[in-house]
């Protein structure tokens, strides 16, 4: 990422209704830096593609102000703000060649043809397409189109280039292997992209830094990682597919002990710091650990009945029931399955049959107050 102290975009409180009702964006306040990677994240209707649309100039915004290197959008027609789209819906033209497909936007602005030319060719080999320039879009396969897509979009040379659900038509292996050659693609070209999906881990694989949205609101913003670690609210929590989530008090911040349902438990490290009160405690599935089995110093127990098990290769997906004071909870856990400190007998651990009283030593490193 080759970032610069001024951002290239600045959004200031920017809302936007439809009709009486419905508030797609409230007061967002946003920043992205030049040659960065942003992927704003959230579940459908949270207004994610309203962003894209006003900051494109699409859509007006009611309140708020967009800044392009401190100039205000609004002084700046759509045809000069020089924005890339990748939408899924923004569909290739189907009876001219990949290289025509690619030459549009070029074309449009009149560049000479022997520059038309040249970028076209520099794009085909960008995305991996040399070559296929003659081809027809029909001729293509669904992963070859997205490139083409890619490289139509990438040819002006774009100051932002926006991308909403580029690969959502795509199947799933189709996208595992196109995100990162995206995210490469994208870095080598330095440009600035603002990439929207309702997928974490295409969120993840992809940017630098990820807007989580939630109502037409920022929960959080930050780097992939510090998302991931320390969800900024219950929503953003549950959103990334987190399930142990439990009321929590921290009745006295200095003894490191949290009381919950499940009893009275050892509290995070980040607890450290934090006030007296309420709080929603984060139990990570990969806290868990069997006992003596790769178990972390300062792990506490905790006990259950094994409720479900699936073996998926590297791990147990597994399901625990405790009592607790509010009833029962469901605790999932991945717990690896496999052992390095094998005695040379079979290092794959064995799992009681579900039904089974089981004690599973968790560490409070991996847990997190919210
Ligand atoms: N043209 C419109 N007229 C009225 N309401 C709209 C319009 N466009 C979007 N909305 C509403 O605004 C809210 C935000 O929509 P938006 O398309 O930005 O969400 P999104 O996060 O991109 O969702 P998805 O992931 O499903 O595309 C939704 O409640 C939607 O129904």
């Amino acid at each position: 990422m080759t970032t610069t102290t001024q951002p290239m975009l600045t959004l200031i409180g920017v809302s936007k209704r439809y009709g009486q009702t419905t508030v797609a964006l409230q007061d967002i306040h946003l920043e992205v830096y030049a040659g960065e990677i942003l992927c704003v994240l959230g579940p459908s209707g949270c207004g994610k593609t309203t962003l894209l649309r006003v900051i494109a100039g699409l859509e007006d915004a009611d309140t708020g102000q967009i800044l392009l290197k401190g100039q205000d959008l609004r002084e700046l027609p759509v045809h000069r703000r020089h924005f890339g789209f990748m939408f899924q819906d923004f569909a290739l033209f189907p009876h001219k060649s990949v290289a025509e497909n690619i030459a549009f936007g070029l074309r449009m602005a009149r560049r000479p043809a022997a520059e038309i030319q040249r970028r076209v060719a520099e794009m085909l080999d960008l995305v991996n397409l040399e070559g296929y320039g003659e081809r027809s879009i029909f001729e293509l396969s669904g992963g070859e189109r997205q490139r083409v897509a890619l490289a139509r979009s990438l040819a002006p040379n774009p100051r932002l280039l926006m991308l909403d659900e580029p690969l959502g038509n795509l199947d799933q292996s189709l996208r595992d292997a196109l995100m990162v050659e995206l995210r490469s693609i994208l870095t080598r070209v330095g440009v600035t992209a603002l990439y929207v999906t309702h997928d974490q881990e295409e969120a993840f694989a992809l940017a630098d830094r990820v807007v989580v949205m939630n109502r037409g609101r920022i929960e959080q913003v930050g780097r992939p990682e510090a998302v991931y670690t320390h969800p900024a609210s219950p929503f953003v929590a549950r959103f990334l597919g987190f399930r142990n989530l439990i009321p929590a008090t921290l009745e006295q911040p200095g003894n490191g002990r949290l009381r919950t349902p499940l009893g009275e438990l050892p509290a995070p490290p980040d607890a450290a710091g934090r006030a007296a009160g309420s709080y929603t405690l984060l139990i990570r599935p990969e806290a868990a650990r069997w006992p003596g089995q790769g178990e972390l110093p300062g792990s506490f127990r905790l006990e259950g009945k094994l409720t479900r098990r699936s073996f998926r290769g590297s791990h147990y997906g597994i399901e625990l029931e405790v009592a607790g004071s509010q009833g029962m909870e469901r605790l999932h856990f991945e717990l690896p399955a496999y052992s390095l400190s094998s005695d040379g007998g079979e290092p794959v651990l064995r799992l009681p049959d579900p039904g089974a009283s089981i004690e599973l030593a968790i560490h409070p490193g991996l847990m997190t107050l919210l």
